[in-house]
């Protein structure tokens, strides 16, 4: 059987008394496109920041590329993750900060540099990939932060709003490049508030609410289900709780959902209390994915 490329299994995490993510069971093939979706505070960002490693898990088990996110060593060689404030140092240019990331991953940096000129030219950033990156627009940060988050040619990668701040042409050249490394059998895990472009480039929706996975499947059968045909906008409103957008087929959420109560397994992780945000241990330390 083939491994896939993400897997949980009653994923948790608490901050202090309250629950971020419940119970959260995914499992992701390799080389698809997962969209992952959920209103403000669902716990989508806690959910990425266990599996890429920076946040420890309160309960249940997750693996990424076949190895078990408390293992930092083993998980971070294969993943890369552009969080929504790409981390970067603004002194450097964006040439500089790549060849620091991949010095840090121990890449060849030959290798690594043609890697990144090819990632510079296909974002549009090689004329500026010699510029302090303190002088670059938001647009052409969030194209550095993609670069460094592909120099090393991940099997996982992880985007929080990776077309954010982008300017039309440059969002399409994201979304090309996220089609092309799924073709290349890379996963992508995408974030994203923008539900077109979750649309155009995911195979499988999940989504999110109050920690809880709520509705999963294509996008085009979450909207058969929610909404009769509508738009994956109407399919989100109907599984999230907002029925003013919902189609003219509008169905309560469990009608989409991903069991019997999706709000169920509230409490599915091993751990009784993770104790709160900051006690020594809980984060993992973040290395040089987290924070610039
Ligand atoms: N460091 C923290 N300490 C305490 N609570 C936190 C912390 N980080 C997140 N939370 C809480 O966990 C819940 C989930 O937050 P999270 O940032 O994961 O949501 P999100 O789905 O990414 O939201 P958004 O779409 O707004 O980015 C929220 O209730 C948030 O207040």
């Amino acid at each position: 059987m083939v491994t896939p490329a993400i897997r949980t299994d009653g994923l948790t995490r608490r901050y202090g008394d309250e629950v971020a993510v419940s119970g959260l069971d995914l499992h992701v093939d390799r080389g698809a496109v997962y969209g992952f979706l959920g209103p403000n505070g669902a716990g989508k960002t806690t959910t990425i920041r266990m599996l890429t490693t920076l946040l420890r898990p309160s309960g249940g088990e997750a693996y990424v590329a076949g190895a078990d996110v408390t293992d930092r060593d083993a998980v971070t060689p294969n993943i890369g993750y552009l969080p929504e404030e790409p981390p970067l140092f603004e002194e450097l240019t964006a040439r500089e900060q790549v060849e620091y990331v991949a010095g840090l991953r121990d890449l060849d940096p030959e290798r690594a540099g043609d890697r990144a000129d090819r990632l510079f030219d296909r974002f549009g950033l090689a004329a500026d990939a010699d510029k302090r990156i303190g002088t670059y627009s938001k647009g052409m940060k969030q194209k550095a932060g993609l670069v460094q988050a592909l120099v090393h040619d991940p099997e996982v990668v992880f985007l929080d709003e990776p077309t954010s701040g982008l300017d039309p042409r440059a969002a399409r050249t994201v979304r090309e490049t996220l089609d092309d490394l799924a073709e290349d059998d890379v996963t992508v895990f995408l974030s994203t508030h923008i539900l077109p472009v979750v649309d155009e480039l995911a195979d499988t929706v999940g989504v999110l609410f109050d920690g809880s996975l709520v509705a999963e499947g294509a996008p085009e059968e979450l909207t058969q289900r929610a909404s009769g045909g509508g738009t994956l906008e109407d399919a989100f409103l109907a599984v999230t709780g907002g029925d003013d957008a919902a189609g003219s087929g509008d169905v309560d959420a469990t009608d989409v959902g991903v069991g019997s109560d999706p709000t169920s397994g509230v409490d599915s992780g091993p751990e009784a209390d993770s104790g709160p945000e900051g006690d020594s241990g809980s984060e993992v330390d973040s290395g040089p994915e987290a924070d610039s």
